[in-house]
């Protein structure tokens, strides 16, 4: 890897006519690491992806990857990036294991060495017995996973995987966050972007949020402030509830779920409600974090941009 592997985008924007999709948008994901790119609908994320992959050319700022400008070095960068676009178009006529010895011919790979490594990705995926199938046979969670094979084709250094779960089982989602950790761990740079935030929590090292085509923060996942919200529950709603108005913290009714959800500042306090209710004789069943870490921390920018 070189010295300065990974993507570093400075300062991208890109506009649709009048549409601003990309405003201002400055990211770094380092090699070894998993960065997530998380953000609300329309935000820019898919554009900015774009031109990370070198497929749409920013109107101004600056990105390379691997050190390489897409823009001016084109192939380069291009040799060095997996792209898996949200939906994943095939060429229907080609059987799975064809899509990808066809682009394995694209990257110049010669005719073996792609029969090979196109043997070697449908196991990785799992599509194995559906190798020879036409791809159109596939069903939209298998067409995902053939997308993240062609992405890895040319063993590239840098990884965009957008909303990669999407459609997928929660067996095939489970195997892409061991496949992607796996990657990660072998140095290459990952950024891939998800609605699915739980997700996220159990996949990224790194979290980059945009909104409105602009970066609005930059966290490193194990910094974020672990969860405030938390939910607890008893087997008798009512004990627990006049518990809590006599004793505990302030608490508002779970409107679909059977809880309450308190604001705690962290472990130590959990332990502390947990302790003093059990003492008290409430039959807690249950106290756990309400939402995800990176959840958590999307809800409380969006809160603070209202
Ligand atoms: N080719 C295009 N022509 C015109 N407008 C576009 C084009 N591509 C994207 N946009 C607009 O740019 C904005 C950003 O879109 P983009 O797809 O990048 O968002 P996103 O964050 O990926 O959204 P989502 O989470 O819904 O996938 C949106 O307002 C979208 O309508």
């Amino acid at each position: 890897m070189t010295p300065d592997g990974g993507i570093r985008a400075q300062g991208v924007r890109r506009s649709f006519g009048p549409v601003h999709a990309v405003a201002d948008v400055d990211l770094v994901a380092t090699p070894g690491r998993v960065t997530a790119l998380i953000g609300p609908n329309g935000s820019g994320k898919t554009t900015l992806l774009l031109m990370l992959a070198g497929l749409l050319a920013p109107d101004a700022g600056s990105i390379r990857i691997g050190g390489a400008d897409p823009v001016t070095q084109n192939y380069v960068a291009r040799s060095r990036t997996g792209w898996m676009p949200d939906v994943f178009g095939t060429w229907d006529s080609l059987t799975a294991r064809e899509v990808l010895t066809t682009v394995a011919a694209a990257y110049r790979m010669d005719a073996a060495a792609g029969r090979s490594r196109a043997s070697e990705l449908l196991e990785l995926v799992h599509l194995s017995e559906l190798a020879d199938q036409p791809a159109h046979v596939l069903s939209r969670g298998q067409k995902q996973r053939l997308g993240l094979a062609r992405a890895l084709v040319h063993d590239p250094d840098v990884l965009l995987l957008d909303e990669p779960a999407s459609g997928l089982d929660p067996r095939s989602r489970v195997d892409l966050r061991v496949l992607v950790r796996r990657l990660a761990a072998e140095g290459k740079t990952i950024l891939v972007s998800s609605h699915v935030l739980t997700e996220l929590d159990e996949m990224a090292d790194d979290a980059v949020f945009i909104s409105g085509g602009r970066t609005v923060a930059t966290r490193s996942v194990a910094d974020v402030d672990r969860p405030r919200e938390w939910r607890l529950t008893g087997l008798d709603p009512v004990a627990l509830a006049s518990w809590l108005d006599e004793n505990g913290p302030g608490y508002r009714k779970e409107v679909d779920g059977p809880g309450v959800l308190v604001d705690l500042t962290g472990d130590a306090a959990a332990a502390a409600l947990l302790r003093s209710a059990i003492e008290a004789g409430i039959d807690v069943s249950s106290l756990a974090p309400a939402g995800g870490v990176l959840e958590q921390a999307y809800l409380a920018l969006e809160e603070e941009r209202r």
